[in-house]
């Protein structure tokens, strides 16, 4: 039996499990939830209320998330005077699969982030971030039909390990004092003056979730695994994680996937026109093409050719930004979701791609639809597809209604604006 030290034991509900790799769900699992800071209590009301009308409509009420409130963030810095209170994660880990608004970070100083240390305690190595088009959602770009990918992030190492020196500390004078002295280091232009960061990226760590991301496109039919990266410049780093792909697909998907690499092989041997015959023999037969782009074209291509595009498998750094550009695309921060998943152990955390966006705290008029994505990836992960789906239609008709929040009514001609709750109560009325 869980213990926490602070918190209440949840009133209602049964634990999900996992037992030989397959969730075990109850009808009435135990969720936990973090609300977030700023615009997070506004969004997870509505977003809570979708999510328990489409489960009730779809089970007829047989099935219900029995909601357990869990703390991080400023809520929980008021009610514990602890950011991130060990029970959180005590849950997490009992209950497998929660939710959350999302966290401020401060800036150049203050806490590290909570939402990555999230991620790291409970190794949810991978951070997946469908990028689709919804009908009706204005876009810059001609074609944002033609957008549609999952982004798997690295969710774990890189720099958000969080190894930095401050410039002028006792420790950064130690480090550069190792760099210059031990390791023969001359490049450092102002050493005197200089902060450092130190960016891991282990064999480990790469191959789970390129792994991760080639089980996906294997489970969802999909064409291709692009491994962005930028190992041009970072070797070790980001040169390595695209060569450990190369060599995972190769070695554990070799029936399933037709590798850039072998490609490069065949060509240098036999040349291009055996190696372009090799590529389409592998496609006819439904083989993934796991390829790569560095990351300053891949940023470029993703707009300008986007079906070359399906699966991205990319590191920390590079996902974070790329989520955010593509999401660009497709309407914007106010409907991209997420998930962080580790997929051996079944523990998952679902959370859209934005953040707080503070200036719109309270106001009650931000777009819920990333968070109640979320939850229908959540619904989707948990097999309640029937809820899922519900929600799916319940927001294409509000959005083909035009009655949407303001992100989404500055650009679109003739809209009528809604706030956060209204848009929420929509897609439940439109449910249907
Ligand atoms: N996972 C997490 O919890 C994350 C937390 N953060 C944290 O959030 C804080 C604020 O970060 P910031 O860089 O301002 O990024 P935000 O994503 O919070 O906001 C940036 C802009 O995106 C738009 N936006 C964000 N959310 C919505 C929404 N729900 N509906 C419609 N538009 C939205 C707004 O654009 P506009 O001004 O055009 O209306 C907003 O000003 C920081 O402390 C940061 O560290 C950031 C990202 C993820
Ligand atoms: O933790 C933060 O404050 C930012 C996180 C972020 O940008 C992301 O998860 O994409
Ligand atoms: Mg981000």
């Amino acid at each position: 039996m869980v213990e926490f030290k602070q918190y209440e034991l949840p009133k209602s509900g049964e634990p999900i499990s996992l037992t030989n790799g397959k969730l075990n769900v109850p009808n009435n699992p135990i969720v936990p939830f973090i609300e977030g800071d700023g615009t997070g209590p506004d969004i997870w009301a509505a977003s809570q209320r979708v999510l328990d009308a489409a489960v009730e409509k779809a089970y007829n009420g047989e099935r219900k998330i029995a909601w357990y409130e869990v703390y991080a963030g400023e809520k929980a810095f008021n009610k514990f005077n602890e950011w991130l209170p060990e029970d959180t994660l005590t849950a997490i880990k009992e209950y497998l699969i929660a939710i959350k608004g999302p966290l401020t970070t401060p800036i150049g100083g203050g806490i590290r982030s909570l939402n990555v240390a999230l991620r790291q305690e409970l190794d949810l190595y991978s951070c997946v971030r469908p990028v689709r088009y919804f009908q009706g959602v204005p876009s810059p770009v001609r074609r944002p039909e033609l957008v549609d990918m999952v982004i798997f992030r690295e969710n774990t190492e890189d720099i958000y390990a969080g190894i930095e020196y401050k410039a002028f500390s006792d420790e950064v004078k130690k480090v550069i004092e190792f760099l210059q002295n031990e390791m023969g280091v001359n490049k450092i232009r102002f050493p005197e003056s200089s902060g450092i960061g130190i960016k891991p990226v282990s064999e480990e760590g790469s191959k789970r979730l390129i792994r991760a991301a080639i089980e996906y496109a294997i489970q969802h039919n999909r064409k291709s695994v692009t491994l962005v990266h930028k190992g041009n410049i970072m070797k070790f780093t980001e040169g390595a994680f695209k060569n450990w792909g190369y060599e995972l697909a190769e070695q554990e998907y070799g029936d399933k996937t037709f590798t850039w690499g072998q490609y490069d092989r065949i060509k240098a041997e036999q040349g291009t026109e055996a190696a372009d015959k090799a590529q389409e023999e592998a496609q006819a037969q439904g083989k993934i093409i796991v390829k790569d782009a560095i990351a300053d074209i891949a940023l470029q291509q993703v707009l300008t050719r986007p079906t070359d595009f399906d699966v991205i498998a990319t590191l920390n750094l590079n996902g974070d930004y790329l989520s955010d550009a593509l999401a660009a695309q497709v309407g914007g921060i106010g409907i991209a979701p997420g998930a962080n998943i580790n997929y051996v152990t079944g523990h998952a955390i679902f959370e859209a791609t934005h953040g707080t966006a503070p200036k719109y705290a309270g106001l009650d008029v931000v777009n819920p639809g990333s968070v109640i994505l979320s939850g229908v990836l959540m619904l989707e992960h948990m097999g309640w597809n029937e809820a899922a789906d519900l929600i799916y239609k319940g927001l294409e008709k509000s959005i083909s209604d035009k009655t949407v929040t303001y992100d989404f009514a500055r650009l679109m001609d003739g809209a009528t604006k809604v706030k956060c709750s209204e848009f929420g109560d929509l897609i439940i009325k439109n449910m249907g």
